[in-house]
C-alpha cells in the first residue's frame, strides 16, 4: 500500500485519535457479535505499546445527527476492556471541552472510547468544523475503520486533512488482502456473487469479469439473469431493469473467455416460510406461482466442484435463503466446500455472507472474512474508497 501506516509515525506520548468501526449488532444492552472489536485489537495494542494515548472513535447504527440511547458505545467500551485485559474509559461526548479535559488525565498507554459518532449532523454530512473539533483532541490520526472506509464523513475523511494521517494494521491488512485478490490474483480465480442486493451488485459483476476465471451466480441475483434468458422464473427475486445488463454479462464472459456459471436446479417454495411446500425442479421449470429460494443439489455439487479446483475464491452473498434451514442447503454447501479446499485462498466479504459462515460453525476454516461489507465491494468495483485516499502517502 503507498499510504503511510501506524508503523510509519512516531507514536511515542501522542495523543491518537484512532477511527474504528465498531458497529456491531446488539441486543438488550449486549454486543451480539464481536467480530468488528476482536479485529481492532491488534491495533489498539499496538498503539498502547508503542507509548501512545488512544482515543477510539466509531459509529454505531444510523442514528442520523440525534442522540439515541440504545446506539451509545457504553456496551462497547465494556466488551472492549474485558478484551484488551485493561480499563477503557468512555466519554459521553466525542468532542469539546469535556472530552478534552478527560484527554488531558490520559497517561501513555491509556485507552478512552468517545461517543458515537453519529450522534452529531455534522458527521455524516463531513462538516469540516466538526472534523476540526475531533483533530483538536489528538496529535495523530489513524484509521482502521475498514468497514466504514467507503464513507466520507467528518471521522474518517475530513479529520485527515488536520493531523499526520495513517492506516491502522486491520485497514492495512484488508486493503492487502483484497488488493492482491483483485491485482495479481492466483489462478484459477472464482469469484461467487450471491444475496439479495441485485441492484448493488450489479456493478461488481461487470468489473469482475475482467479478472476472473470462474465467475459463479447464486441467491436471488441468479433470476434476473435466468428471466433474461427467456426462462420463467415465477415470483424469484427480479430486477426488470437489469435484465439487458445481465445478458450482456453473459455476453462479455463468453468473450473474455470466463466461464459463467448458473443454478441447473433450483429449490422452489409456495411460500416465503419455513413450512412451506417444496420441491427441486430443474432450472427451465420454475412454476409460475412459485418462488426460488436455494440452488439446487445438482447445482450445489458443481459449484463446490469449481471451489475445489480454484486458487482463489471471493464470496459475497448467499446462495439462497440461509436463514430458513429449508433454504440453507445451498449456502451451506458453498461453506463447506471453500471449507475444505485447503489449497484456495478463500475470501468472504458481506454481513450475510459472514454470518452465514457462522452460522455453519466454519468461520475459522476460512483465510479471510472480511469485516467491510459494503466497503469491500466498492474495493472491488475498482472504487476509490475516501477514507484511505485521504490518508498520507508514504
Ligand atoms: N433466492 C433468494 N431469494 C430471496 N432472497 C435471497 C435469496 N437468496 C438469498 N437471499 C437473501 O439474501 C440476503 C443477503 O443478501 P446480501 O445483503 O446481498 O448479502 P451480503 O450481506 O452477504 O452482502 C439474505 O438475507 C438471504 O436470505
Ligand atoms: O456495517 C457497515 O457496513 P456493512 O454492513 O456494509 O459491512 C459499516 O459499519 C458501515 O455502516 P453504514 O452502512 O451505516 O455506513
Amino acid at each position: 500500500m503507498n499510504k503511510k501506516s501506524v508503523k510509519d509515525v512516531d507514536l511515542k506520548g501522542k495523543r491518537v485519535f484512532c477511527r474504528v468501526d465498531f458497529n456491531v449488532p446488539m441486543k438488550d444492552g449486549q454486543v451480539t457479535d464481536e467480530t468488528r472489536i476482536r479485529a481492532a485489537l491488534s491495533t489498539i495494542n499496538y498503539l498502547t505499546e508503542q507509548g501512545a494515548k488512544v482515543i477510539l472513535a466509531s459509529h454505531l447504527g444510523r442514528p442520523k445527527g440525534a442522540v439515541v440511547e440504545e446506539l451509545r458505545l457504553t456496551p462497547v467500551a465494556k466488551r472492549l476492556s474485558e478484551l484488551l485485559g485493561k480499563e477503557v474509559k468512555k466519554a459521553d461526548e466525542a468532542y469539546g471541552d469535556s472530552v478534552k479535559e478527560l484527554v488531558g488525565t490520559m497517561n501513555e498507554g491509556d485507552v478512552l472510547l468517545l461517543e458515537n459518532v453519529r450522534f452529531y449532523a455534522g458527521e455524516e454530512k463531513n462538516d469540516p468544523e466538526l472534523a476540526k473539533a475531533f483533530a483538536e483532541l489528538a496529535d495523530v490520526y489513524v484509521n482502521d475503520a475498514f468497514g466504514a472506509a467507503h464513507r466520507a464523513h467528518a471521522s474518517t475523511e475530513g479529520i485527515a486533512h488536520h493531523l499526520p494521517a495513517v492506516s491502522g494494521l486491520l485497514m492495512e491488512k484488508e486493503l492487502a488482502v483484497l488488493g492482491k485478490a483483485m491485482s495479481n490474483p492466483e489462478r484459477p480465480f472464482t469469484a461467487i456473487i450471491g444475496g439479495a442486493k441485485v441492484k448493488d451488485k450489479i456493478g461488481v459483476i461487470e468489473n469482475l469479469l475482467d479478472k476472473v476465471d470462474n465467475l459463479i451466480i447464486g441467491g436471488g441475483l441468479a433470476y434476473t439473469f435466468v428471466k433474461a434468458q427467456g426462462h420463467e422464473i415465477g415470483k424469484s427475486l427480479l430486477e426488470e431493469d437489469k435484465m439487458d445488463l445481465a445478458l450482456s454479462f453473459i455476453e462479455k464472459a463468453k468473450e473474455k473467455g470466463v466461464k459463467f456459471y448458473m443454478p441447473v436446479d433450483v429449490i422452489v417454495s409456495d411460500d416465503f416460510s419455513e413450512d412451506a411446500n417444496t420441491k427441486v425442479v430443474s432450472i427451465e421449470e420454475i412454476p409460475a406461482d412459485w418462488e426460488a429460494l436455494d440452488i439446487g443439489p445438482k447445482t450445489a455439487e458443481i459449484y463446490s466442484e469449481v471451489i475445489q479446483n480454484s486458487k482463489l475464491v471471493i464470496w459475497n452473498g448467499p446462495m439462497g435463503v440461509f436463514e430458513l434451514n429449508k433454504f440453507a442447503g445451498g449456502t451451506k454447501a458453498v461453506a463447506e466446500a471453500l471449507a475444505e479446499a485447503n489449497d484456495t485462498y478463500s475470501v468472504i466479504g458481506g454481513g450475510d455472507s459472514a454470518a452465514a459462515v457462522e452460522k455453519f460453525h466454519l468461520a475459522d476454516r476460512m483465510s479471510h472474512i472480511s469485516t467491510g461489507g459494503g466497503a469491500s465491494l466498492e474495493f472491488i468495483e475498482g472504487k476509490e474508497l475516501p477514507g484511505v485516499v485521504a490518508l498520507n502517502d508514504k
